[in-house]
C-alpha cells in the first residue's frame, strides 16, 4: 500500500440525504481527503449545510455545518474527486458531466453500474475491475470517470459470496434479504406502513441483486468482464430495522465444500491485496460467528467500523449444497464506507495520478 504524497480535496454530491451525511461522518479527520464542498438539489443550494440538512446520527462537523450548499454542477464544484449520493433520477447526467469535465466520480446511484465500460467494484472482492477506467476514458472521450458502487444488499452477498466462489465455484444462489429503512433514504418508507411490519417488496431490487453479482463476480480478461455462471434468484423484503441489511443464502457449487471447509475458506479470506492497509479497509473484511443466533444487525451492524460483513449459520442445505447469513451496514459498507475504500484504492494503486495534474 502506497500513500499519497499529497491530502486530495474531494466533495460530496448528494450531501444532504443519507448516503451523503454518512459520507461527511466517515470522512471527518479521514487521513488522505479533505471535504472542500457538499452539493445537494436546487432546493438546498445556497444555504449553509447545517441550514438546508435534516442531520441524522451523532454531531454534524463544525467545518461542514458552514459549508455553502452548492448546485450539482462541475462548474461550482471544483474537486477532482467527487463523491455521490444523489437520487437515481439525477445522478445520470450530473455524474456524466463531471467525468466529462475531468472528474473522478465515485457513484451511489444504480444508473451506470451495469454499462460494460464503468467498474462496478467492491474493493476486496474485484479490485482489479478498476481497470476498466481506461477502456472507459477512451471509449466516451472522458478525462475523468464513473466508479460505481454496488446495490447494498447485493454488497453483503457478493462479499461472503467470493471466498466460496474462488475456492469451489458457485453456480447457484438463491438469496432471500431483510433490508433495513435507511436503505430508502431520508425520510424514506412511511412510520405507519413498516412498524411491526414486512413488506415483500423493494422497487427494482431484485433484478439488481441478480445482475450486479455475477459482474462483481466475474473476471476481467484484460478487456471487459466477463459475468460469472451463477444461476441467481433473490427475493427482496424491507423490514423494520434501523441498519444493516441481512442476507440469507443457499448455495450450489461445482466442487461442494463442507461446513468446516467453507468456514476455513471464509475465515482465511483477505480478498484483493492492494487493498490490505488502506485507511478504511476493515480486518477482517468478514467476522465469522459461530454463535447460531448471528449475525445480528442490532448486534453486529458496526462491526469493522461498519465496514466488516457479518457471517454466520454456516451449515449443510437440503435444496442445494450450503446455506449462510450474512449482514452489513447498508449506509457504510454498502455505500458511503464503500466508495470511500474505492477512492483509497484507485489513490493507493496510481489510477489518479493523471487527475492530480488536471
Ligand atoms: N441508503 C442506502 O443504504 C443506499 C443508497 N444508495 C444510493 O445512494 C443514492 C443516495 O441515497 P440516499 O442518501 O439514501 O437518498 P436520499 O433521498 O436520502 O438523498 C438524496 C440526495 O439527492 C439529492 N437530490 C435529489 N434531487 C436532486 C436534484 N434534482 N439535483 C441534485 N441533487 C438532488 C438530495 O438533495 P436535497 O436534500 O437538496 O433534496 C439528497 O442530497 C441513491 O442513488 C441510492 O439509490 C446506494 C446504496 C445504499
Ligand atoms: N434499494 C436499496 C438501497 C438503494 O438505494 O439501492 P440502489 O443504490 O441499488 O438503488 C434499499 O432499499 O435498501
Amino acid at each position: 500500500m502506497t500513500a499519497p504524497t499529497h491530502r486530495w480535496p474531494v466533495a460530496v454530491l448528494g450531501a444532504t440525504g443519507a448516503v451523503g451525511q454518512a459520507f461527511i461522518r466517515l470522512l471527518e479527520g479521514h487521513p488522505w481527503f479533505d471535504l472542500v464542498e457538499v452539493a445537494a438539489s436546487e432546493r438546498s443550494a445556497g444555504k449553509s449545510y447545517a441550514s438546508a440538512t435534516r442531520w441524522l446520527e451523532g454531531a454534524l462537523p463544525s467545518a461542514v455545518a458552514a459549508l455553502e450548499v452548492k448546485a450539482c454542477t462541475p462548474e461550482q464544484v471544483k474537486a477532482p474527486i467527487v463523491f455521490s449520493a444523489l437520487d437515481s433520477s439525477v445522478a445520470g447526467e450530473v455524474e456524466a458531466a463531471f467525468a466529462a469535465a475531468g472528474r473522478l466520480v465515485l457513484s451511489n446511484a444504480k444508473n451506470y453500474r451495469m454499462e460494460s465500460d464503468v467498474p462496478l467494484v467492491i474493493p476486496e472482492v474485484n479490485g482489479d475491475h478498476l481497470a476498466l477506467l481506461t477502456q472507459q476514458r477512451a471509449n466516451r472521450g472522458w478525462p475523468g470517470g464513473i466508479v460505481t458502487n454496488a446495490n447494498c444488499a447485493v454488497t453483503v452477498a457478493a462479499m461472503a459470496l467470493a471466498p466460496l466462489h474462488t475456492a469451489f465455484g458457485v453456480t447457484k444462489v438463491f438469496i432471500t434479504t431483510m433490508q433495513a429503512v435507511s436503505g430508502a433514504g431520508y425520510p424514506g418508507v412511511p412510520s405507519l406502513d413498516i412498524l411491526g411490519n414486512v413488506i415483500p417488496y423493494i422497487g427494482d431490487e431484485e433484478p439488481k441483486i441478480e445482475t450486479e453479482l455475477v459482474k462483481l463476480l466475474g473476471t476481467y480478461n484484460g478487456e471487459t468482464i466477463v459475468a460469472a455462471p451463477i444461476v441467481t434468484s433473490a427475493h427482496a423484503n424491507r423490514v423494520a430495522v434501523e441498519h444493516g441489511h441481512t442476507v440469507c443464502m443457499s448455495v450450489a457449487f461445482e466442487r461442494a465444500p463442507t461446513p468446516d471447509q467453507a468456514l476455513e475458506t471464509l475465515r482465511a479470506w483477505k480478498g484483493f491485496a492492494a487493498v490490505q492497509g488502506l485507511p478504511s479497509a476493515p480486518v477482517p473484511a468478514l467476522v465469522v460467528r459461530d454463535e447460531l443466533d448471528r449475525p445480528q444487525a442490532r448486534r453486529d451492524v458496526n462491526a469493522g467500523n461498519g465496514m466488516a460483513v457479518t457471517i454466520g449459520r454456516v451449515r449443510a442445505d437440503n435444496l442445494f449444497d450450503l446455506r449462510l447469513v450474512a449482514m452489513a451496514h447498508n449506509v457504510v459498507r454498502g455505500a458511503a464506507g464503500g466508495s470511500i475504500l474505492n477512492a483509497e484504492l484507485l489513490v493507493a494503486t496510481g489510477q489518479l495520478d493523471g487527475l492530480a495534474a488536471s
